[in-house]
């Protein structure tokens, strides 16, 4: 077990005394790493927090292990495999980053013959996957299509049919192309929808619907078996995790959506990302600073949950990608041994837009009985074409409600009293391109990394959500060992 007491006996100082005391503080908690500007000043980090933080990463061997990463070394422990994400982007062991870039030359070739007509004429793109297999592209596509006319690009997830109704309302059978989006291709929400888009293709007289079909997954013989056929097959390795795999071909729809050229510097932004993460010392090492002050409100502050806002409609989809990225990654309870944990895993994500969100969850930010620490992004360059001070107005919000967290006010009224004393941290992008995002995706990806490390647990196998899918199949069977209120449930639904 690896040994937290010096960072639990770490002094509880006030943001504004270690600002008072410390004219350093600002320039040795701020970074800037490909186009994005980080600063942790006013979270509770001193230089004494991150010495103990590289000490327990000297440790728990967090060199070593990232290392082992990048190098292809069986790290996903209990599923026996390789973490091949960052080969996608070009870093890591020089087979799996030959093969991702030979599984890139074919997505791209295929894109190519879409734009050639060689489908016929597509006009709209109807991807259909969950979890990894949807956020990351969603998130993309918001966040940088919405100026691209190039197609129509639906993400269906749910197995709600109202998922699928409204795109069927809007998008022509004849001009449409599906994309099957499965790491496993056994997913059932996923194969249902499948199966509901050939079904509208073939009720509008599409004659062969399976050859409008793209499948993107690391079963490629399942989707043959489906019915795809071998050419219209986009494969990625089995090492890239699902919700690590927006690089691989998953990311299909935002490559079509915003064109190779966009989605190649994506890729090179994640690898200028993957870089400084394995090169810069650990003080000045983004991902694993961000790491670090998780930690200490995690592990010393008793934070249960943390926030990321972001103020720019754009990365409105963030806070969900972050949400699977992180819960789905470190919401474990026992380390790469098998043994407990033994002290808290995963915060609980959750965050929103801002300035919407001041007006609706900030007052529990700011006077509530939880210690949530915030994460502020922001951007720059504005994305809008209205009147400069739109985005004046954002930025200052965001910088604004940051220093009113950390300072407070006292007044005689205590329900008019702020405590201040509360923490955020601020990710300020130069602007939002292709590149940018990309780096940003790469830092969470690295921050879950750091994370999981230091406490001791496999980030990437995530078996906590087998058992409600096989408590869900074995229901719809008309089977299943349940208890009174479920049995009832089933019953009232109408569904025994
Ligand atoms: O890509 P698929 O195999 O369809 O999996 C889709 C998703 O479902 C699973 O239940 C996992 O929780 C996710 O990590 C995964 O991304």
């Amino acid at each position: 077990m690896a040994d937290w007491s010096r960072i639990e006996a770490l002094p509880a100082e006030r943001l504004e005394t270690l600002f008072a005391n410390d004219s350093g503080r600002l320039a040795r908690l701020s970074l800037d790493v490909a186009g994005i500007h980080f600063d942790w000043s006013k979270t509770h980090l001193t230089p004494d927090a991150v010495a103990a933080f590289e000490a327990l990463a000297r440790e728990t061997d967090l060199a070593g292990r990232r290392e082992a990463m990048f190098g292809g070394s069986h790290v996903n422990v209990t599923e026996d495999r390789p973490v091949e994400h960052t080969a996608e982007r070009g870093e890591g062991k020089a087979e799996s980053v030959s093969r991702a870039a030979s599984y890139h030359a074919r997505m791209r070739a295929v894109i190519d013959a879409i734009e050639a007509d060689a489908f016929g004429p597509i006009r709209h793109v109807l991807h259909v996957g969950i979890g990894g297999s949807a956020l990351g592209p969603h998130l993309l596509i918001d966040a940088l299509g919405r100026d691209s006319d190039r197609y129509d690009v639906a993400i269906v997830s749910n197995v709600d049919g109202m998922a699928l109704d409204d795109v069927f309302d809007r998008f022509d059978p004849a001009t449409t192309l599906l994309v099957v989006a499965s790491k496993t291709f056994t997913t059932t929400e996923t194969m249902m929808n499948a199966e509901s888009v050939i079904a509208w293709m073939s009720g509008a007289g599409v004659e062969d619907p399976y050859g409008r079909v793209i499948a993107l997954t690391a079963s490629p013989e399942k989707a043959i078996d489906w019915g795809v056929d071998e050419t219209r097959i986009l494969p990625f390795s089995e090492g890239v995790g699902g919700r690590y795999s927006l690089w691989s071909s998953i990311g299909f729809p935002a490559a079509i959506k915003l064109g190779w050229e966009q989605f190649q510097e994506l890729l090179d932004g994640a690898a200028e990302m993957d870089r400084h993460f394995r090169l810069a010392a650990l003080h000045e090492n983004a991902p694993a600073l961000a790491a670090f002050a998780d930690l200490y409100y995690t592990q010393v502050r008793h934070a249960e949950t943390r926030a990321p806002f972001a103020y720019d409609e754009r990365l409105r989809l963030l806070p969900s990608y972050l949400q699977q990225l992180e819960m789905e990654s470190n919401g474990k309870g026992v380390t790469v041994d098998g043994q407990p944990v033994g002290r808290p895993t995963a915060a609980i994500t959750w965050g929103g837009v801002g300035t919407d969100a001041q007006h609706a969850v900030f007052q529990l930010l700011h006077q509530g009985t939880h210690l949530v620490p915030v994460e502020f992004l922001a951007v720059i360059e504005a994305g809008d074409t209205l009147p400069a001070e739109h985005h004046r107005q954002l930025l200052l919000n965001a910088f604004a409600q940051g220093a009113a967290l950390m300072k407070g006010k006292q007044a005689e009224d205590p329900a008019r009293s702020y405590p201040g004393d509360r923490p955020s941290s601020t990710l300020l992008l130069e602007r939002l391109d292709a590149r940018t995002l990309g780096a940003l995706i790469a830092f969470y990806e690295h921050r879950v990394f750091v994370n999981g490390v230091l406490l001791g647990i496999n980030s990437f196998d995530q078996f906590g959500v087998e058992l409600g899918k096989e408590m869900a199949k074995a229901a719809a069977q008309g089977g299943g060992d349940f208890d009174p209120s479920t049995n009832d449930l089933i019953a009232r639904a109408g569904l025994a």
